[in-house]
């Protein structure tokens, strides 16, 4: 069995290699045609476009994305010519809350005004979203929750529309999956109209993907101060972005929000999860991330231990310094670990 894989994803070489005869490591921009054609399985993430143009003809008949979202894929055209796929929910959405909690505590900080009188509206309340909903909660934030497809499975108890979000909220922040078109299509869902609507200068917030959120829409409401802020992390065009986006943002980043090893290590297991259960086979793999250079966090509170664990300015100064090594940056992203890596020792303040 040949199995193509994104070098880029970690803490996969000694399983995979256990399960496949064959396997090659490859940049995700690269795969082509030619290299895919004689593959039976492909391991990737967001870089790599499953597409008729990529798959025709090739022996290609199970897909792993180590990703949570999976607009990479077409998944009509897999679904024609047979080829099964598998993403990976759930796998990073702590990591993403871990990057929301950062940056709640530096606006905080930078707005002069407590988390506790702000209202918060979370578009997408899925695996990210919930958990952003906890941490948001925990701060003593008034949360809404705007979510189309659940509110009509579930009924309207739990929900607002996103009219009442542009309304009411201090910070808005998207959690929603790209859909291009289609009911619940959230191609440019923030574009003129929504900013337009908004009642409040709220700061937005994007960590969804970048094509949810209009880039001249929200330039010119940036301009016109109808939103105080943006916090972005996915951006239109990567990684070729607006570079006078990137100027004005509280925080930019290069799509990392997902990046703390932990959420990378969940991925890459449940890709090959996946594969095994597509095979019918068991494998034995054991796969954790390093641990941090620091274990031990001492601060006098809770915000400052939690900006000492991750802090997104570093990443942002990074960005906004070096827009072009967008790529570079995501692929030697540093180690980064979550909460349960660490021991929090708070102290008196001195
Ligand atoms: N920046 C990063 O590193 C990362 C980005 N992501 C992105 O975030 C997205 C969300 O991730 P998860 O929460 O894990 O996905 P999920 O599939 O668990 O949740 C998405 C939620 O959005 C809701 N939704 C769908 N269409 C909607 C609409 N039109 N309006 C309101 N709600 C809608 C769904 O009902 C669902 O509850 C992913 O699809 C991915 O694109 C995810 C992880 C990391
Ligand atoms: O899981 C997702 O969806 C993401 O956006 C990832 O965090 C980023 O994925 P890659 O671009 O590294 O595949």
């Amino acid at each position: 069995m040949r199995i193509i894989v994104d070098n880029k994803i970690p803490f996969i070489k000694e399983a995979i290699e256990k399960i496949a005869d064959e396997v090659m490591y490859v940049p995700g921009k690269d795969f082509t045609p030619a290299l895919v054609k004689e593959a039976d399985a492909l391991i990737i993430r967001t870089r790599t476009h499953c597409n008729r143009e990529l798959l025709e003809g090739s022996r290609v008949r199970f897909i792993a994305t180590a990703t949570i979202g999976f607009d990479h894929i077409d998944t009509e055209y897999c679904r024609q010519a047979g080829i099964v796929w598998k993403n990976a929910p759930g796998c990073n959405s702590a990591s993403v809350a871990q990057y929301l909690q950062s940056t709640l505590l530096l606006l905080e900080a930078s707005k002069g005004k407590n988390l506790s009188e702000m209202t918060i509206g979370i578009v997408g309340v899925g695996n990210v979203g919930s958990k952003v909903a906890g941490v948001a909660r925990e701060l003593g934030m008034r949360v809404l929750l705007n979510d189309l497809p659940r509110e009509d499975e579930e009924g309207s108890t739990d929900f607002s529309s996103l009219q009442i979000l542009a309304e009411e909220c201090d910070v808005l922040t998207f959690h929603v999956p790209l859909y291009k078109e289609g009911k619940y299509k959230t191609f440019h869902l923030a574009n003129d109209t929504f900013f337009h609507s908004l009642k409040r200068h709220p700061v937005i917030i994007n960590t969804s993907r970048g094509e949810v959120i209009e880039t001249n829409a929200l330039l010119k409401a940036l301009e016109t101060r109808q939103i105080s802020d943006a916090v972005i992390d996915v951006w239109e065009n990567e990684p070729d972005i607006n570079l006078t986006l990137l100027n004005k943002v509280f925080i930019g980043t290069p799509h990392i929000a997902g990046y703390s090893a932990d959420g990378k290590a969940n991925a890459t297991r449940m890709a090959l999860d996946s594969l095994c259960s597509h095979l019918s086979i068991q494998a034995e793999y054991l796969i954790t991330p390093p641990a941090p250079e620091n274990p031990v966090i001492t601060a006098t509170t809770p915000a400052e231990a939690c900006l000492q664990m991750y802090d997104p300015r570093r990443d942002s100064e990074t960005l906004k310094a070096h827009p072009e090594l967008f790529e570079q940056l995501r692929g030697d992203y540093p180690l980064r670990r979550e909460k349960a890596a660490f021991s929090v020792q708070l102290t008196a303040k001195g």
